[in-house]
């Protein structure tokens, strides 16, 4: 089995500079691995910071102490520490990530925001549309909205251009931040399905669920953010 990421120690603080740099302490010594073929989990109670602990893997949000090493390129990188420039090729290479909600581009279709991370890999414009299409027939999203901006989309559809768009690369490694939350029975099962594939390939995915039966049905391993939870004799 292969470590794709550990995440060592790392600890996260948010100081709210507006209300006089009060701190709020969020987690620490977060230590855990993901290995290529299995899906973990975070889990834990609303608050806990399983969000966060995604965002500092996904160079979102910075770290106050610890490590992130990820296998990028035959090579571990620490994301704690690296440069803006180097999080960025990690994104493009070795780290995808499914947010939530989709960040909508006025005037640009569905079909290329789910194209786009594999045209930013070089990859042919037909030859990225298709494999959005191959998707998008994967995630029942009517026809009809292919060549249309995602703004005016239902949330359910949105979620589904924002999956196809986490899964079109073969991202080793891949984020998963509650995909299946607007989501339709028929099309959790779908996404149950892409999620098995992704392991079957050997990907490495780390995902929050709040449906226990999608976190069933694909967890290998879940992790209690509780275990972490710093500050709490401050509350
Ligand atoms: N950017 C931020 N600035 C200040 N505090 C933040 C920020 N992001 C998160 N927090 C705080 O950190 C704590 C953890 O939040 P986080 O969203 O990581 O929790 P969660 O476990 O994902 O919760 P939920 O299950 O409700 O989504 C919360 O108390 C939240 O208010």
């Amino acid at each position: 089995m292969t470590s794709l990421l550990i995440a060592s120690e790392v600890h996260k603080t948010f100081v709210m500079h507006m209300r006089g740099g009060v701190e709020l302490p969020v987690v620490a010594n977060v230590s855990f691995s993901m290995n290529s073929g299995a899906c973990a989990v975070l889990g834990g109670p609303s608050g806990v910071g399983k969000s966060s602990i995604l965002k500092m893997l996904y160079g979102n949000y910075g770290c106050d102490g610890g490590q992130i090493l990820v296998l990028h390129n035959g090579k571990h990188v620490d994301i704690a520490s690296a440069s803006p420039r180097k999080v960025l090729e990690i994104r493009r290479d070795t780290i995808g990530y499914v947010s939530q909600f989709l960040r909508a581009v006025p005037r640009v279709s569905a079909l290329d925001v789910a194209a786009e991370p594999l045209l930013v890999r070089g990859v042919a414009r037909e030859e990225a549309r298709d494999r959005a299409r191959v998707l998008f027939a994967q995630l029942n999203l009517h026809e009809r909205l292919w060549s249309l901006p995602p703004a005016t989309f239902s949330g359910g559809e949105q979620q589904r251009v924002n999956i196809a768009r986490g899964f079109i690369t073969d991202h080793p490694v891949l984020l998963l931040d509650e995909p299946t939350a607007s989501l339709d029975a028929a099309n959790r099962e779908v996404v149950i399905e892409l999620i098995a594939a992704k392991k079957a390939e050997g990907a490495a995915l780390l995902g929050i669920f709040h449906d226990y039966d999608v976190r069933n049905a694909v967890a290998d391993q879940v992790i209690d953010v509780s275990a972490f939870a710093a500050g709490k004799s401050a509350a």
